[in-house]
């Protein structure tokens, strides 16, 4: 089955006149780049601050957040080497820990608080329905988008003891390749001077074990949500489309999405479905605030979605 998808509407008057929404979080971001994202995002106007009153993904803001997402990172950048990464996607690649349907788990969520977001202290339920009831607002044809956004960050059920209770600096927080080296722009990067894969030659270097513009889908990734999801999605044969696939798999991947790093790894299909994952970015980024959404209200239509594009109980 060919699935078509779309362009990513190119709205000709961006309403936003707000010229404050660049996170001053250290991220290197092009102004032409940034133009291009505000056309992009189908009207959503970007919110000034996060709920804290601060702009947002701010890592050196002083905050009530600050410390503990900076420690969140340090454990991170010194754990997730190559080696670690391998084992975690064999392991649960297998897709033996449960047997759930899309709903189940998305209410699993309901009481974990992601550590690394220092724009979010929200359980993570209402973080994948105001993603999913924005970007539904603004782009109400695209129903594989809506599903995409309501599922990307299931992959935190890892959290839960039923999926192994894994901590959450192997779960949540940006991602990053693995087996090359680490660029500057990730987050909280001085914290790589510790991990064991910076002192290695054959990790170290900027192609590393990698070819020039191998594609990111042979690039093993720092393990946490996203890997997980992309290959429960897969598993249990998804029909949603590879923009919806890629989202899910990437979106994490600040440095490369938002920073414009690591163009070296990707090919032309990744910087064709980059178009999409940087519309979604703005929803998954800028909707998270303290605006609840009434779950029994909207679930009658995500779950029509699930059946659409998922089967009723898939293996986790
Ligand atoms: O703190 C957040 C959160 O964990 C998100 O789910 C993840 O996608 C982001 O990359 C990260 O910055
Ligand atoms: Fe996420
Ligand atoms: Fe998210």
């Amino acid at each position: 089955m060919t699935v078509i998808v779309p362009e990513p509407v190119l709205s000709q008057t961006s309403n936003n006149n707000n010229t404050n929404n660049k996170d001053s979080n250290k991220e290197i971001i092009n102004e032409e780049d940034e133009k291009q994202d505000l056309k992009l995002d189908g009207g959503f106007v970007v919110p000034d601050s996060n709920a804290f009153g601060h702009s947002f993904r701010d890592y050196e803001k002083e905050s009530e957040r600050k410390a503990s997402v900076e420690q969140f990172y340090r454990t991170n950048h010194i754990n997730q080497t190559y080696e670690f990464a391998i084992k975690k996607k064999e392991h649960y690649g297998k897709l033996d820990k449960a047997v759930m349907s899309i709903w189940e788990s998305c209410e699993l969520l309901n009481e974990f608080v992601d550590e690394s977001d220092p724009d979010l202290d929200e359980p993570q339920i209402e973080h994948l329905l105001q993603t999913a009831e924005a970007i539904r607002r603004d782009y109400p044809n695209e129903d594989w988008l809506h599903l995409t956004a309501l599922i990307h960050d299931l992959g935190k059920v890892l959290l839960h003891p039923s999926f192994g209770g894994e901590p959450q600096w192997c779960v949540v927080g940006d991602t990053y390749p693995l087996g090359c080296a680490f660029n500057e722009s990730i987050v909280h990067h001085r914290y790589f001077k510790e991990n064991p894969d910076n002192q290695n030659p054959d990790y170290n270097t900027k192609l590393g074990i990698y070819t020039e513009n191998c594609g990111l889908d042979k690039v093993t990734m720092s393990w946490g949500h996203d890997e997980y999801m992309y290959l429960v999605a897969k598993g249990n044969n998804t029909t949603l489309p590879p923009a919806g696939l890629f989202i899910i798999r990437f979106h994490s991947f600040y440095a490369m999405h938002r920073s414009g790093s690591y163009k070296y790894l990707m090919d032309d299909e990744d910087k064709e479905m980059l178009k999409w994952l940087q519309v979604f970015n703005k929803y998954d980024l800028y909707s998270k605030s303290k605006v609840k959404i009434n779950q029994e209200e909207v679930k009658p239509y995500y779950l029509s979605l699930i059946e659409k594009y998922f089967p009723a109980k898939l293996r986790w």
